[in-house]
């Protein structure tokens, strides 16, 4: 196995419960839209937001509000809607209503990572490059703001969706001095573990509570860890 020189992570499921965006986030973005559609609908700083969705979503507050609606209750991780999630989000993250929990282990590690192993840590998740800052910036841990620990954020807009091979060479082609055979995704979702592995990255799954039961086949076909910590230097 070549040695590790980017960590690339995952965000649900991952560094963060399920629970915390099924329960937290997404309710928060529930909540906030009719307002924000209220009060922005027409402002050039939510242009951008309404004009990514389709014409026959974006026609009136109310079709779009609904549209948000089905999407969220089926979880998809559509660009437009990942987008408006992350604005919907930015007030509670600087209010401090919001605040990511990361799983213990998480911040230690990232730091032993980058001091000790001289190892880059790099995120892509399905959440937008926004929506990602703000948690990062905003975690429950001391430091709260992380942002600083991390080199790069990728996601389906960017790179592309997480479950094709395609996505994992074009970000390790961002960073062409790390050969992609020295990348480590860590991620709880098999499909996405064995895209990049498809890639040439090495890949872990990452079960944390509260996931997905795994199968017996994908604990054969895998690693898979509880914890950072499991990991330990790279
Ligand atoms: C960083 S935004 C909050 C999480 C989110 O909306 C999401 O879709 C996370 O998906 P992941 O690819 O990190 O499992
Ligand atoms: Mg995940």
């Amino acid at each position: 196995m070549a040695p590790v020189k980017v960590v690339l992570l995952d965000i649900e499921g991952t560094v963060c419960p399920i629970s915390f965006v099924k329960d937290v986030l997404f309710p928060y973005a529930l909540e906030a839209l009719p307002g924000t559609l209220k009060a922005k609908w027409d402002s050039p700083e939510f242009a951008s937001y309404r004009a990514a969705f389709p014409g026959e979503h974006a026609g009136s507050q109310e079709a779009l509000a609904a549209h948000v609606r089905d999407l969220m209750s089926k979880d998809l991780k559509i660009s437009y809607l990942k987008s408006l999630q992350g604005y919907l989000w930015e007030t509670g993250y600087r209010n401090g209503e919001l605040k990511a929990p990361l799983f213990a282990d998480v911040a230690p590690q990232l730091a032993r990572w980058r001091e000790h192993n001289g190892a880059k840590v790099m995120i892509y998740s399905s959440g937008s490059v926004p929506a990602q800052k703000l948690l990062f910036g905003h975690t429950n841990g001391e430091p709260s703001n992380i942002l600083p620990w991390l080199s790069d954020f990728f996601d389906t807009v960017n790179a592309g969706p997480k479950q094709d091979k395609a996505s994992y060479e074009k970000i390790a082609a961002k960073h062409q001095e790390y050969p992609i055979g020295e990348w480590l995704f860590l991620s709880d979702n098999v499909k996405e573990v064995e895209a990049a592995k498809q890639a040439g990255m090495q890949s872990y799954i990452v079960d944390r509570p509260g996931n997905a039961e795994l199968s017996g086949e994908a604990r054969k076909e895998h690693r898979v860890v509880k914890s950072f910590e499991e990991i330990g230097d790279l």
